[in-house]
């Protein structure tokens, strides 16, 4: 499996963030994680990209323990967070040059890496800027090109399209229907058409606990509308 989550819980305080959630991502599954604001998306993702650690519980990412073997696990992983905190001093290929050593990249092979995710990324005209000189939507990008940049096996991706115009929402929406191809792809997202557009499979939560999980095409036959599922598996 590239991503298996077993009876995973995160406690903060007296809150259980996340509760008992188990679910799995087969090699190449676009997967979208849907759930109301707090519902946990952001917790379980933390913890399988090795930011967080789980109250109990396991996650394993293209078969690394995440806790247990969190180097090969995060080598694995290409990750945006949902708020992306990137170096806004540093300029675009800097700071990608910067990611890529981080994971080991180094010489030839990091120049035409670099030179390759400004390409796909669609940077070109902004790889000379400072990253606190662009607008969200390139921010935006500079973060999915420093998530791709180590051709990680799976993406793990926090709502990605948040605060984009719908020019930009269709743009990154491309990008990563492009770099996803034979990847693993998990994603939140409130926008119920990117659902429709990206995923083969749909996993909602709610108050911290798989509520569905099935493939856009079982939910189609279903007759109702994603939006109208969602609604009435959240309570909204
Ligand atoms: N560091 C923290 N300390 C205490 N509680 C936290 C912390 N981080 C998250 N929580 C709580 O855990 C719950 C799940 O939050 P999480 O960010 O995972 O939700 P989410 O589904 O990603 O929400 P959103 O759609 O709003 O981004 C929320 O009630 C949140 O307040």
């Amino acid at each position: 499996m590239s991503i298996q989550v077993t009876n995973l819980t995160k406690v903060y305080g007296a809150q259980r963030a996340i509760d008992g959630i188990s679910f799995t991502l087969r090699p190449g599954e676009i997967v979208g994680f849907l759930g109301p604001n707090g519902a946990g998306k952001s917790t379980t993702m933390k913890i399988l990209t090795g930011y967080l650690k789980a109250s109990s519980g396991s996650a394993q990412v293209a078969d690394f323990d995440v806790a247990e073997q969190p180097m090969p696990a995060r080598r694995s992983i290409g990750y945006l967070p949902e708020h992306n905190p990137l170096y806004l001093d540093m300029y675009v290929r800097e700071f990608l040059q910067f990611s890529g050593k981080l994971y080991g990249l180094s010489g030839d092979s990091l120049k035409s890496r670099v030179d390759e995710m400004v390409r796909m990324c669609g940077l070109e005209s902004e790889k000379h800027k400072k990253i606190g000189q662009l607008s969200k939507g390139y921010r935006q990008r500079v973060g999915l090109a420093q998530s791709f940049l180590h051709d990680p096996s799976v993406l793990i991706l926090d709502e990605p399209t948040t605060g984009l115009d719908p020019n930009q929402i269709l743009e990154i929406r491309d990008l990563i229907r492009t770099a996803g191809k034979n990847k693993t792809v998990l994603f939140s997202t409130h926008i119920m058409q990117e659902v429709e557009a990206l995923c083969d499979r749909v996993i909602i939560i709610n108050k911290g606990k798989v509520v569905s999980d099935s493939s856009l095409q079982t939910l189609r036959e279903s007759g109702k509308s994603l939006e109208d599922i969602f609604r009435s598996l959240t309570g909204a």
